[in-house]
């Protein structure tokens, strides 16, 4: 599961002898998705374990040998397939876990490896990790809008194919969903599972207050009426009558779900008929193409929803189907064995890359987050007293003395070896949670939120304006 690319590298650093120099390289982004103030990490857990099962089978050897050049010669040459047979991962990888709030150019995955494994983990890695992070920052701006409020994931439909369904709810189970509608996301993984019913029910028996009463006789303890198929007040009288039967039979009805119309409107009225008729436990769910957005508007509106059923959007992401995230090169060890920085440069200076070998440090004051500074351990010890921004040498943080800090990068292989025991989803989803507190509100608004201060220690911000003058063949400093 790689591109053809990786493999004519790889094939090039094995022939030219250069497979075994160590390199690392970072996996990050460059913008924060959906505008938004905060990214969430996620797919690790998924990346370690693609790293443990490393290996080329004999199939896919076979399938390799298959391959052709332009002058129908084959691509590789058959000693480098014993050579790959018993390639493994033999490297060390750092990683941000699962749940910490990241920005743009934070090293979310550091590896540190022989040159041709290094490269040829770049596709899997961002495979693995842009699509986990893009929808478990997704899933925490809707929870975030639903205000502590349960979000039920309802994606799997409009999901992009069974994977896509599949690590789409791991990640917005992530994000702070409190249950899926995902019965196999139940199975393998554990997270909660809940459902309602369909509008099919209601049509396949016409009259809606017979369909609700056949389906309080067969799920007496699961009773959500989707009550907006034909008149949607009307439903909710009807919902009212089969739970006053329910009742009866000594059981609750759980809600009701509205999915069309004017959910503020209805949802205020269905909640007037519920408290009236005495059934002010029962949940209103809502539905219907939710987003953060619509949730945020409809809490502005005082809409009665206490439970938000979101799917397509969530599932999709759908105002931003990929995050950009990179893995580049940083630095090399040379023919003697010593590291090497290595940069890219770029018109756009955003995009020129950070040289080193990363580490990431939080600073923390009076449990808030003051700022994220990345320093090169190549260099050794950061300098804390400030972070420089790379994009803008006159912006810096100044950081007071003696704050508290953690390392946001931590080990998670050690010479091939997985050394890191993944929480579970629930201690992954509580981590997103505890992190969000953390944060000024300003950096979590949906709306043109304020930058967070992420940025350089002093000596990589030298190092880095060295090797930009180096690399362009500058000598003086102007
Ligand atoms: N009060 C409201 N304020 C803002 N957005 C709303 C409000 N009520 C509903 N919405 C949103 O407006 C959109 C309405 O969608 P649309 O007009 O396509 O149809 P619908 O009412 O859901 O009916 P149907 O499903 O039958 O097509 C949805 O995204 C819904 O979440
Ligand atoms: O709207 P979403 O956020 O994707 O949530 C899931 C939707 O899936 C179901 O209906 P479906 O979309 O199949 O049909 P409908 O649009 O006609 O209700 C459900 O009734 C929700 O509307
Ligand atoms: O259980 C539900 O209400 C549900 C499940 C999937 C999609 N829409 C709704």
């Amino acid at each position: 599961m790689t591109d053809l690319y990786q493999l004519t590298m790889a094939y090039g650093y094995w022939k030219q002898r250069r497979a075994d120099r160590l390199a690392t390289f970072h996996l990050f982004f460059r913008k924060l998705p959906f505008s938004g103030g905060y990214a969430v990490a996620a797919g690790l857990e998924l990346a370690l374990e693609y790293v443990r099962q490393f290996r080329f089978d004999e199939d896919d050897l076979q399938y390799l040998a298959t391959l052709r050049g332009n002058d129908e010669r084959p691509l590789f040459e058959e000693e480098f397939f014993d050579y790959l047979a018993e390639l493994r991962f033999t490297g060390d990888i750092d990683a941000i876990t699962e749940g910490t709030l990241v920005f743009p150019n934070e090293p979310l995955v550091r590896v540190t490896a022989p040159l041709l494994i290094a490269q040829l983990l770049e596709t899997p890695l961002l495979n693995l990790i842009n699509f986990s992070t893009l929808v478990a920052t997704k899933s925490a701006r809707i929870c975030q809008a639903a205000r502590g409020e349960p979000v039920l994931e309802f994606g799997l439909r409009r999901a992009q194919g069974i994977d896509g369904g599949l690590t789409g709810t791991r990640a917005a189970y992530i994000g702070g969903v409190a249950a899926t509608s995902n019965v196999l996301a139940g199975k393998l993984l554990g997270i909660p599972v809940r459902g309602t019913h369909a509008h099919s029910w209601v049509m396949a028996y016409g009259d809606e207050r017979e369909a609700f009463a056949d389906y309080a006789e067969v799920m007496p303890n699961n009773c959500v009426f989707l009550v907006d198929t034909y008149d949607t007040l009307d439903g909710v009288r009807h919902a009212i009558e089969v739970g006053q039967d329910l009742r009866k039979r000594g059981h609750q009805l759980a809600g009701i779900r509205l999915d069309s119309g004017d959910l503020a409107y209805l949802s205020i009225e269905a909640r007037r008929l519920l408290d009236d008729a005495g059934f002010a436990e029962a949940a209103i769910v809502g539905s219907s193409d939710l987003d953060e957005h619509v949730i945020q508007s409809l809490k502005q509106q005082g809409a009665q929803i206490s439970i938000w059923g979101v799917g397509t959007r969530l599932a999709t992401a759908y105002d931003q189907p990929a995050l950009g995230g990179v893995y580049k090169l940083a630095a090399i060890q040379n023919e003697a064995g010593q590291w090497e920085h290595r940069i890219k440069l770029s018109e756009q200076r955003i995009k020129t890359t950070i040289p080193g070998r990363l580490q990431v440090r939080r600073f923390l004051q009076a449990g808030q987050v003051a700022g994220d500074l990345m320093y090169d351990e190549l260099l050794g010890e950061p300098d804390v007293t400030a972070i420089f921004d790379p994009a803008d040498p006159i912006r810096r943080k100044k950081l007071p003395a003696n704050l508290e800090s953690e390392s946001l990068l931590l080990p998670v292989v050690r010479q091939g070896e997985v050394v890191y025991a993944s929480p579970t989803l629930a201690e992954m989803q509580a981590r997103t949670k505890s992190q969000l507190a953390q944060f000024h509100p300003s950096v979590l608004r949906l709306l043109n939120p304020h930058s967070y201060p992420v940025g350089l220690d002093k000596n990589l911000f030298r190092r880095r304006e060295q090797l930009i003058r180096e690399a362009h063949g500058w000598r003086e400093e102007v």
